[in-house]
């Protein structure tokens, strides 16, 4: 094959020109551990591979001369598309390389790669830009190595329909936005360390140029002289940084004191090996806690196990290293457990770590773990190791300080060591490619510092609703804006990825608003997705079973309700609200919902919505706006460990009817699904969901109980007998409690409420409902019993103390229905 080979065409002079710029700064780039990039873009893919082969075959001599080395090459490509398969062909072929052994990977499995360390990445962009792909691959290169974008013709990638993109449209709205990518093209031309070369019209669009100081090579090694774990566990650090995690990490050999806590803290930018830190200091406490236990057990735990896949990694190397044996089990192509005979380093969902046995647990990318759950977590252990990123692809920004840190630093009875690691593993400090990377992905990206000014604003509601046009938010004018938008995000929600910031500049249906004090700075911000408006086919097929893409509010809505007609309707659907966390709970985020709710209204929708996983404080926020619970998940989520709640606001008298029926399915589902689904919901939880609405009864049914029943619910009260012996009474009482209107029930407090759902309705043990109430058992039983004395009178109008025991009629009808 002639063409494949490459032998029709001839490398431009002045792509030797491009190639030649890299020469001259190489020798800065391999002592200063700088990395570069190079962007060839164009349509011919076997001229773009021949012309990839010749850069990586050039810049490996190039920087042999330096540092002569081995070196290590991934090309990732997608291989469902021929032309992207012939590129791939053309690369490999006319790739003459000395000293390098490529790698060829499709991006569905590349996430196998993050934990290593290459010299030369290629992405070949022609079909497809993933924001999270540009996110996670760029930082296995290291310091002196090149990055290569393989783009379509530079002028037409802007509009070039990827997987992406065609991925975040939904049928109402077919046309992305073209956003994105344009960004990412500003960016790549703005940053120094990175060339751009047009194959098509054969010439260089932006010559590489370094505009950087070297700073000094890293500091060697130091491993400390007195140390618990063996030395040699130590010589598989790469950084000062890591010896001194693992150092940090031997304070968990020793239990603490009983009822006391340690705690080891490491936060890091991405890339800085704090996961391999991590794996290497679990072996050596393994090692170490085999001479005092027969089978130490390590907890690992993250939001998903291929996040601890170079924990892993580096766990294996150093049980290797010390000779141990051991299994290594995976589940789909993840390692999840290192099995020894006497020790093991398992991975599990944070939602299983608090009813597992371990000694240690270690929660890696803790920040992408919800707050409540790292409670849990933290709550059921006393030797722990939470390692999180700050700025990156997994990053919360400071947001795992500020709600989670802050609360375990304030408890007196847990040592906590926090350590911050500074020093990339694999490339310099002062990267311009992982400067390029944090500025386009914004990953760095912090809410406004607030002044006095903005504070009185907020107090005096002087604030501004924007409606932001994504255009204007993506270039460089709105940018600043952008930065602080996404930074309320990051710091407020418990997850963030890039591909996040792609939708919000490139999905046709998502839109954003924000709220900002006089003086420009952003306290809220909003991203809504519209839905609705679905065509009667679609929507019978909904009703059937079937899928539609995005349409999260009416797909549910068909699906458990049932209510054909709501598919026409058109509505908003909040995909994230998030307060900057410095001035939450001043209203603001109340402000935003009303503004938003008078926009739908001039834009003549029917209704705004929002989807979360529910917490008592959380569905409080969204209940105190006026919106109704409509429908529950039935499984938690395995990593926030929370139901997911789908809350909607009519705004037209047509959703009226529909959301106030609806309400009551649901209320009606809930009631009779919380003894067989919703047994561990938070009992708060429930009482919230079903306190609020319109009542669905209005008056106590006649022969609700026969009059053997109400003779039992009065021996209960008085006192012989037991809960159990009045269960299935119990049980109907709830119910009927909350199907009537306030003013019908017999008058219990909030925490006899919290009784009545919690014993009667979900069938808790006296000790989990002990714990959760905080309530001793004698104090349980005595409100449980007062709430079947209030029934008892609300039902007879008798009081139990005059009641003539024992049944003597026999010709009643029982209402068994309500
Ligand atoms: C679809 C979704 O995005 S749901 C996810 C919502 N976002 C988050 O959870 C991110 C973190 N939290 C926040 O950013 C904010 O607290 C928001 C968006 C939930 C609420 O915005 P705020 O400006 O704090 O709301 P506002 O002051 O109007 O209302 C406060 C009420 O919200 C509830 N609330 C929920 N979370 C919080 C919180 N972190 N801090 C304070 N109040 C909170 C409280 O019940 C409070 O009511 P109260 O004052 O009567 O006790």
């Amino acid at each position: 094959m002639r063409i494949e080979s490459g032998e029709d065409y001839t490398i431009p002079s002045s792509f030797k020109r491009f190639l030649r710029l890299y020469g001259k700064i190489i020798k800065d780039i391999v002592q200063g551990r700088f990395r570069t990039l190079m962007t060839i873009s164009g349509s011919d893919p076997v001229f773009m591979g021949l012309l990839a082969a010749k850069a990586i075959q050039y810049y490996e001599r190039q920087r042999h001369r330096y540092d002569k080395k081995k070196y290590s090459g991934l090309y990732v490509y997608h291989d469902e598309f021929d032309d992207a398969v012939l590129l791939k062909e053309v690369f490999s072929r006319n790739l003459n390389v000395k000293y390098t052994e490529f790698q060829y990977a499709v991006y569905e499995r590349s996430e196998r790669y993050l934990g290593s360390t290459f010299s030369f990445l290629i992405m070949d962009l022609t079909k497809d830009l993933k924001p999270n792909d540009l996110g996670r691959l760029i930082g296995i290169v290291e310091g002196g190595g090149l990055v290569i974008l393989l783009t379509p013709p530079w002028d037409q990638w802007d509009t070039y329909m990827t997987i992406f993109k065609r991925n975040i449209t939904v049928p109402q709205f077919p046309e992305p936005r073209h956003i994105f990518i344009k960004w990412v093209k500003s960016k790549l031309l703005k940053h120094d360390s990175i060339g751009i070369y047009d194959a098509d019209n054969k010439r260089i669009i932006k010559k590489i140029e370094l505009k950087r100081e070297i700073k000094l090579s890293r500091k060697k090694i130091e491993i400390p002289q007195d140390t618990l774990f063996p030395k040699q566990v130590y010589e598989f650090a790469l950084t000062n940084d890591q010896v001194k995690v693992i150092k940090l990490m031997e304070q968990l050999y020793e239990k603490p004191r009983k009822g006391k806590k340690k705690v080891i803290v490491i936060t890091a930018d991405r890339g800085r090996g704090k996961s391999c830190a991590v794996g290497i200091g679990s072996v050596g406490l393994i090692h170490v806690l085999r001479k005092v236990k027969p089978k130490p057990r390590i907890l690992v735990t993250a939001p998903s196990p291929s996040n601890v896949q170079s924990l892993m990694m580096l766990a294996r190397r150093v049980l290797d290293a010390l000779g141990y044996k051991y299994e290594v089990i995976k589940r789909e192509g993840n390692v999840i457990e290192l099995r020894g005979e006497k020790f093991s380093i398992e991975y599990w969902e944070p939602i299983n770590i608090p009813r597992i046995r371990g000694d240690i647990v270690i929660v890696d990318e803790a920040a992408g773990i919800h707050v409540p759950m790292l409670h849990k977590i933290w709550m059921s252990r006393n030797r722990l190791v939470f390692s999180t990123t700050i700025h990156g692809y997994e990053g919360a920004g400071r947001g795992f300080s500020v709600r989670f840190l802050s609360k375990i630093r304030s408890d007196k009875n847990t040592q906590l060591v926090e350590y911050e690691m500074t020093e990339p593993i694999r490339y310099s400090i002062n990267d311009p490619i992982e400067e390029w990377q944090f500025k386009t992905l914004l990953l760095d990206a912090e809410p406004a510092e607030l002044t006095s000014d903005d504070i009185k604003d907020i107090e005096e509601k002087n604030l501004v609703y924007v409606e932001y046009d994504p255009k204007y938010l993506f270039s460089e004018k709105g940018e600043e804006e952008l930065r602080q938008l996404f930074g309320i995000y990051v710091l407020a929600h418990y997850r963030n990825e890039p591909d996040d910031l792609g939708m919000i500049a490139d999905a046709p249906h998502h839109i954003v608003r924000a709220v900002k004090t006089r003086s420009g700075k952003i306290v809220c911000a909003l991203q809504i997705a519209y839905e609705g408006r679905i065509d009667r086919d679609t929507a019978n097929e909904l009703l059937k079973g079937g899928r539609i893409p995005g349409n999260i509010i009416p797909d549910r809505f068909l699906k458990h309700l049932r209510y054909k007609g709501f598919a026409e309707l058109l509505g908003w659907r909040v995909v994230r609200i998030a307060t900057h966390p410095q001035v939450q709970g001043r209203g603001i985020g109340s402000w935003a919902l009303s503004k938003l709710s008078e926009e739908a209204i001039s834009k003549g929708l029917d209704w705004v919505a929002a989807g979360f996983g529910v917490n008592y404080e959380l569905l409080r926020f969204w209940l105190k706006n006026g919106f109704y619970p409509l429908h529950i998940s039935p499984d938690r989520n395995p990593v926030s460990g929370e139901y997911t709640l789908l809350v909607i606001k009519p705004l037209s008298k047509r959703t009226w009817e529909y959301v106030s029926r609806a309400n009551k399915e649901f209320r009606l589902k809930l009631l009779d699904s919380l003894p067989i689904v919703y047994r561990d919901m938070e009992t708060s939880v429930a009482m919230q969901l079903l306190n609020y609405g319109d009542p669905l009864l209005n008056d106590i049914p006649d022969n609700l109980f026969s009059p053997v029943q109400i003779d039992r619910l009065w021996i209960y009260c008085i006192g012989p007998m037991t809960f159990e012996a009045a269960a299935d009474i119990m049980h109907r009482l709830a119910k009927l409690h909350w199907l009537l209107p306030k003013d019908k029930r017999a008058e219990l407090s909030r925490i006899k409420e919290a009784i009545l759902v919690g014993k009667a309705l979900q069938g808790k043990s006296w000790d989990e409902l002990k714990s959760e109430l905080r309530l001793h058992l004698k104090e349980l039983h005595k409100f449980a019993r007062d709430i079947a004395c209030k029934y008892f009178r609300a039902l007879t109008r008798k009081d139990p103390e005059i009641h003539e025991p024992g049944v003597e009629r026999l010709d009643y009808d029982l209402n068994i229905i309500f």
